[in-house]
């Protein structure tokens, strides 16, 4: 962990790079998102950042020696007591490193998880973390073990001092992860029954995802006028927050849930924390996609977006709306262009910071909402009370009458409503 009570940790941030000369802008492009993951962790000051050609990785450091001694000499004259290398550095490579610069080094999974552990809010957030990283550090003790098997030539006995140390706190991992297993477990139980509460709120559930940095809290607190952390950070929200907001010129109310980010090579170790984060979106009666079209990358960050939400198995009749958000960054002439696209492709053209573009968005969530509705009629027997409530509270009913079976009972509702109801 990075220490939190003293002046903040001088960090460097180095980008090895595999691909080469052809492919240095997804060189620059990592090394940005590397930036600014560095960023999002506090108690770090990150003093400058360098992309390292990388022809053929060394076993022992990464690096080759010429340019792991160049290195070292930068690094002293600059003061850097922490390197973030944007990549997966073996513990022995790290071992090495640390020595040979004198300082502490993390990689890119080690980052990632310093940031999500920052981050998770809920119960549930932080024992996801805990276990990412305890599975982490064990991947780490089980090679160095291969490792000092090799150093002794491989003769197969047992029982060595460092094996055994290794292989105690191996044990003690596995426990603790079993520990934790069983509190998530439970956490998870509880999570159902908040959600199967949920699942009855009398209101439709909009939620947003995208991108980190995307805009979503900015949107989010701008519809609401809430207090979620925006800040130019990565992974500003790691658990997703929820709100109820009435839609402009008094239209429906709704409850608007704003979701942790994507990012891209999201490491192995981390995709079941981050997926747990995002499960809600499953709930949702409509999904903003909110895209950052200003960035770079922004193609290849839409299609990691549809990849994850398809594998997460969200249900092909809940609508999702794309987002375009950002425009005040693009030139004028840029910003027309986009405009007339976004109408021929059925997206909305935004900026959550000016304001621009909200109100036709609005009126598409008002719509599409309402498009996916169907009027029924029901009869409930007069012993129903309760669940006949329920339609009026969430001013579902068209129109009533009696009969002599119960209320016969005219209802416009959203498949997701009507299954709530069903569930009751
Ligand atoms: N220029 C401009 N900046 C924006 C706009 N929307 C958001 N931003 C900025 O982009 C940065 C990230 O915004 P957030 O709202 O925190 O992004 P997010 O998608 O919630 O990020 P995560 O929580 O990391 O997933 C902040 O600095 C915002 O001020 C916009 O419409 N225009």
């Amino acid at each position: 962990m990075i220490p939190r009570d003293r002046p903040d940790t001088r960090a460097w941030v180095l980008h090895p790079d595999l691909l080469g000369e052809d492919r240095r802008h997804a060189a620059e492009f990592a090394l940005e998102e590397a930036v600014s993951l560095a960023r999002a962790l506090p108690g770090l000051e990150v003093v400058g950042s360098s992309i390292v050609r990388l022809a053929n990785p060394t076993p022992a450091t990464l690096f080759g020696s010429g340019k792991v001694a160049e290195l070292s000499a930068f690094f002293a004259d600059n003061k850097v007591e922490l390197v973030l290398v944007d990549g997966p550095v073996t513990p022995v490579q790290q071992r090495n490193l640390e020595k040979a610069w004198g300082g502490k080094l993390l990689d890119r999974t080690g980052l990632i998880l310093e940031i999500f552990s920052d981050r998770a809010r809920t119960r549930e957030g932080v024992l996801q973390v805990e276990m990412a990283a305890l599975a982490y550090q064990r991947t780490r003790l089980v090679r160095a073990w291969t490792h000092l098997e090799r150093q002794r030539g491989g003769l197969g006995f047992v029982g060595g001092p460092g094996e055994t140390q290794i292989e105690a706190d191996r044990r003690a991992i596995d426990e603790q992860l079993t520990r934790l297993r069983r509190q998530l477990e439970k956490v998870v139980r509880t999570r159902e029954l908040h959600r199967a509460a949920r699942a009855r709120v009398p209101f439709p559930i909009v939620a947003l995802v995208g991108y980190t940095n995307a805009g979503k809290s900015t949107l989010f607190n701008r519809l609401t006028g809430a207090e979620v952390l925006a800040k130019d950070m990565l992974f500003a929200t790691l658990d997703p927050t929820m709100r109820r907001v009435r839609l402009p010129n008094n239209g429906p109310e709704v409850i608007l849930s704003d979701t942790v980010g994507f990012i891209s090579d999201l490491p192995t170790q981390l995709v079941a924390a981050f997926r747990a984060t995002l499960e809600e979106v499953l709930e949702a009666d409509l999904i903003l996609h909110i895209r950052d079209i200003s960035h770079p990358e922004a193609e290849e960050q839409k299609a990691d977006v549809e990849d994850i939400l398809s594998d997460l198995g969200l249900p092909e009749e809940v609508p999702v709306l794309e987002v375009w958000n950002k425009v005040d960054r693009l030139p004028p002439e840029d910003a027309g262009a986009l405009a007339r696209r976004a109408e021929r492709d059925g997206t909305f053209v935004i900026s959550a910071v000016t304001g621009a573009g909200l109100d036709p968005l609005l009126d598409a969530v008002e719509r599409t909402l309402d498009q996916g509705s169907v009027t029924e009629e029901l009869t409930l027997g007069f012993d129903e009370g309760r669940r006949r409530a329920w339609l009026y509270e969430q001013g579902l009913v068209v129109e009533e009458t009696q009969g002599e079976e119960g209320h016969r009972i005219t209802v416009r509702w959203s498949p997701r409503q009507s299954a709530r109801f069903r569930s009751l």
